[in-house]
């Protein structure tokens, strides 16, 4: 992989990539600032789908945003997921009279985001919303994601196309859930690659050894499960679709496959591949399918989910014969018509038809394509119950603990390149700029702790992505509500250590809501738990941040059981602490500091 690149920082790369996207392509409207990308045509009439997670991907899935496809796509920052406010946008923004369906990768940072945006507007009287969480990846054997599932590879577009074929016919809202996880169950996916890609201005030397390919990276440019000497296009091609057909192994045979069964097949270039090579790949992967006596009904090859600049590819099977058989409501002949169907994204290949452009888009000017939203959620209020505290120590408490994330930043980065996808240490170094930013524009200046904890909430929701950033921000949404209730039935209560010790155990308790993580599965859980319980039942915060220190720092004796760092291969001793943990050791050291000067 290469390390140039035109635009050297990803940064501002993901919204001009979009408006790009957009302008050069009439069926298609942008919110820029929440970065959603929605039909332009958009009609309320059918059920609307919704997909999204990073960027970094394309044309996944803001090139299948398009009738007879999707109704929007949410893009985060480059591989990390956007937050529940934008997809709260996108779902404003294409309405729909008989529901909507978010369709997610199974990643965890869109299963929080997504979800929780799926619980607002449910909270808020919304009918019919559903996700449709796809993972098709076979190459994690079945013991180590027994608690995530399968991860999702390229399988994602063949979901989106079936359908946005099924939602443009009017099939019910409930049967398209299902067909649409029926899908995913049997599809079966797997990715290899000869080189990592690389993230414009994101540090790292990352490089797959000369001579060696990697077998069953995720989507994030994560390390693969395999590392094997190159064995020439043929025997690659052969270990892959062993990985994905063959039934006799426990771990993996994640679909069944039997003689007769109507498959479809995608090849898909995970971005650095040339269009010339992924002709002779999709060859000899037909050559060596028929001499298994398959020959797939449908065929795809080009880009479709990719990783930047990655030079691999991902082979998909999708069992049209088996997702018959768990929803009777269609035959394969429909699925057929469906994969058929006309479409007007800017990226399906040109295996369907194109709906006609409707007049009123035509000769559209390229601004009229861009849209800002009035958000109703900016809105605070002001009202209720109020806990005041020092301004000048919780303005200093939390400057401190912002600068010593700042300061852990490129050691974040180094582990989670090792154990993740790189990007934890930019996420919560995005967080810490975030609370600065706002603490210049006077957070925490009234020294009400209600009104502090509602704003934090929101800038971490905003400015942080990725599961770090949902997990921090569900649990600041928390410690929000229950210094909410402290403060309406105390207003007067001493604000010790002891009281927080009191509302981060609260907090806790709705963070485990919506993480299955405890403490030893190697996430930020096990530095946060303990500093919560050890502050809750002594009251001493030095102890509390030596317990949340140990926490963080023994995870390096840990195997991941949840998140990204499940699908990279075994601990051998020499692994980093979790990244997300030692994230929120600093923000505990940072307290202490000011907390023990003030002394
Ligand atoms: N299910 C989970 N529950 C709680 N924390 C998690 C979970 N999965 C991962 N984490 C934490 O998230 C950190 C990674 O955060 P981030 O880089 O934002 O994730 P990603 O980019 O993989 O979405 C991990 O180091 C771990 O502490
Ligand atoms: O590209 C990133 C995925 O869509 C979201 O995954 P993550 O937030 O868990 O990294």
């Amino acid at each position: 992989m290469t390390d140039r690149h035109i635009f050297p920082d990803h940064t501002t790369l993901v919204f001009r990539s979009l408006r790009g996207l957009v302008a050069s392509h009439p069926y298609l409207s942008l919110i820029p600032s929440l970065k959603v990308v929605y039909r332009a045509d958009h009609d309320s009439s059918k059920v609307s789908l919704i997909c999204g997670g990073g960027s970094g991907h394309e044309p996944g899935t803001v090139g299948h945003v398009g009738r007879g496809l999707l109704s929007a796509s949410v893009a985060g920052d480059v591989f990390a997921s956007p937050s529940a406010r934008q997809v709260r946008a996108a779902m404003n923004q294409v309405p729909s009279d008989k529901g909507i369906i978010l369709i997610i990768t199974n990643y965890t940072g869109d299963n929080l985001h997504f979800g929780l945006a799926r619980l607002m507007a449910q909270s808020a009287g919304e009918k019919n919303v559903e996700l449709v969480v796809v993972g098709d990846d076979v190459s994690v054997p079945r013991s180590r994601g027994k608690y995530v599932g399968r991860r999702c590879l390229a399988g994602i577009t063949l979901v989106c196309k079936i359908l946005g074929a099924g939602s443009e016919a009017d099939i019910g809202f409930e049967n398209l859930v299902a067909l649409g996880r029926a899908i995913s169950t049997h599809t079966a996916s797997i990715c290899c690659a000869l080189d990592h890609c690389h993230v414009p201005g994101r540090s790292g030397d990352w490089h797959i050894e000369s001579g060696r390919v990697e077998i069953g990276l995720g989507l994030h440019n994560e390390t693969g499960v395999f590392n094997i000497s190159h064995p020439g296009p043929q025997a690659l091609i052969t270990y892959l679709l062993d990985l994905i057909l063959k039934q006799d192994d426990p771990e993996r045979s994640y679909v069944k496959f039997k003689d007769g069964d109507q498959l479809v097949l995608l090849v898909n270039n995970q971005g650095g591949m040339s269009a010339l090579e992924m002709g002779a790949v999709f060859d000899e992967v037909l050559v060596q399918l028929e001499s298994r006596n398959i020959i797939p009904v449908r065929m795809l090859n080009g880009p479709f989910m990719g990783s930047m600049n990655m030079p691999g590819i991902s082979i998909s099977l999708l069992n049209l014969t088996n997702v018959t058989q768990d929803c009777n409501f269609v035959s394969v002949l429909d699925l057929l018509q469906m994969m058929d169907a006309p479409q007007n994204s800017v990226a399906w290949p040109a295996t369907s038809g194109i709906y006609p452009l409707p007049d009123y888009l035509k000769n559209r000017k390229r601004e009229d394509a861009f849209t800002e939203i009035e958000e109703q959620e900016k809105a605070f209020e002001f009202g209720g119950p109020k806990l005041l505290a020092s301004s000048d120590f919780t303005q200093k408490i939390l400057r401190q603990a912002a600068q010593d994330v700042l300061a852990v930043e490129p050691q974040l980065t180094r582990w989670d390149t090792i154990v993740g996808d790189g990007d934890c240490g930019e996420t919560c170094a995005l967080g810490a700029k975030g609370v600065l930013v706002a603490l210049e524009q006077g957070l925490g200046s009234d020294g009400d702790l209600v009104q502090l904890f509602r704003v934090l909430t929101q800038v971490i929701d905003d400015s942080m992505g990725g599961t770090l950033g949902a997990i921090f921000s569900i649990f600041l949404a928390g410690l929000t509500t229950a210094v909410i209730s402290s403060a309406s039935s105390s207003p007067d209560q001493p604000i010790t250590p002891e009281f927080f010790g009191r509302m981060t155990i609260q907090a806790l308790e709705i963070l485990k809501q919506r993480t299955a993580a405890r403490v030893g599965h190697r996430t930020v859980m096990d530095a946060l738990i303990p500093f919560g319980e050890i502050l809750a039942s002594t009251g001493d915060l030095r102890k509390a941040v030596d317990a949340c220190k140990a926490g963080g720092e023994g995870t390096v004796k840990l195997q991941a059981k949840l998140g990204r760092a499940t699908y990279v291969g075994q601990t051998n001793g020499d692994m980093p602490p979790d990244p997300g943990a030692m994230a929120f050791v600093a923000v505990a050291e940072g307290i202490l500091k000011v907390y023990t000067g003030s002394r």
